[in-house]
């Protein structure tokens, strides 16, 4: 099955919503419609800045889409500083990002923790990017893929085939996340291949090939040809190169497989 790939750029915690207008007006001015029936573009904004996005994607009718950087596992109530999935998706986002690396070694998060915030994005209509990745001394040791496929089976546990089809994973390994050492495209597919022959052993075949695998990690217009040219890599989640408009459209282009803009 075909899939599209998905150029996810997540802004971390980094610009405010007057540089967010800016910065989605400029990736939009570069990227026209031609290159949207080719890959889906988002931007993964801090939440002080969505409602920004929003306004300015629907007003604009810009075809790139936007999404949340975390989502509560809880649908209302007391829990301060946690932003539910109803009100993302009230806020028109399509993605939600959940296990980011960053959340499971910053916070605690545990494969439990992220498993009841890819529930809480589903039952509100979000598609949630789920992240695994291995540190450097599980890579060191030549464990990546046992790591990696046990991360997803935590992660996913329990979800109905039907779930997991609406699910993107993102696979990061922790030590090329913002240090300028990208895995070699052959260290993406490997990891990222073991991840859909698991989604076949826990949905089927047909949902495994159609779930999109993203790999991130040091992706820049210069590697990102060569990432997702990997035949089980369908995108990437992009960090430091999507805070930067030409270099975030330009390795956008690439995925779509040109011209560059
Ligand atoms: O979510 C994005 C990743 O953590 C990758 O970040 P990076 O592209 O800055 O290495």
């Amino acid at each position: 099955m075909a899939r599209k790939p998905l150029i996810a750029g997540n802004w971390k915690m980094n610009l405010n919503h007057f540089e967010a207008i800016a910065l989605v007006q400029k990736i939009a001015f570069s990227l026209p419609a031609k290159y949207f029936d080719k890959v889906d573009v988002t931007v993964i904004p801090p939440f002080t800045d969505i409602r920004s996005v929003q306004t300015l994607v629907e007003g604009d009718k810009l075809l790139l889409t936007y999404g949340a950087q975390d989502v509560s596992a809880h649908d209302s109530g007391a829990y301060t500083g946690e932003i539910s999935g109803a009100m993302l998706a009230k806020l028109g986002c399509t993605f939600a990002v959940v296990g980011h690396s960053e959340r499971r070694t910053l916070h605690g998060e545990s494969n439990e923790t992220v498993l009841a915030k890819t529930k809480a994005a589903l039952k509100n209509g979000l598609t949630p990017i789920v992240c695994i990745g291995e540190g450097l001394e599980i890579r060191e040791a030549g464990n990546q893929v046992e790591y990696n496929l046990e991360q997803l089976r935590g992660s996913l546990a329990g979800l109905s085939a039907d779930e997991i089809a609406k699910v993107v994973v993102a696979y990061e390994p922790v030590w090329a996340i913002g240090t300028g050492r990208v895995a070699t495209p052959a260290d993406a597919q490997e990891v990222c291949k073991a991840v859909r022959g698991e989604l076949a052993t826990l949905a089927s075949a047909e949902v495994a090939a159609g779930v999109r695998v993203l790999y991130g990690g040091s992706v820049n217009a210069k590697n990102v040809g060569e990432i997702v040219g990997q035949s089980d890599v369908d995108g990437a989640l992009v960090g430091g190169a999507s805070l930067k408009a030409d270099e975030f459209a330009t390795l956008s282009a690439i995925a779509a497989g040109g011209p560059l803009p």
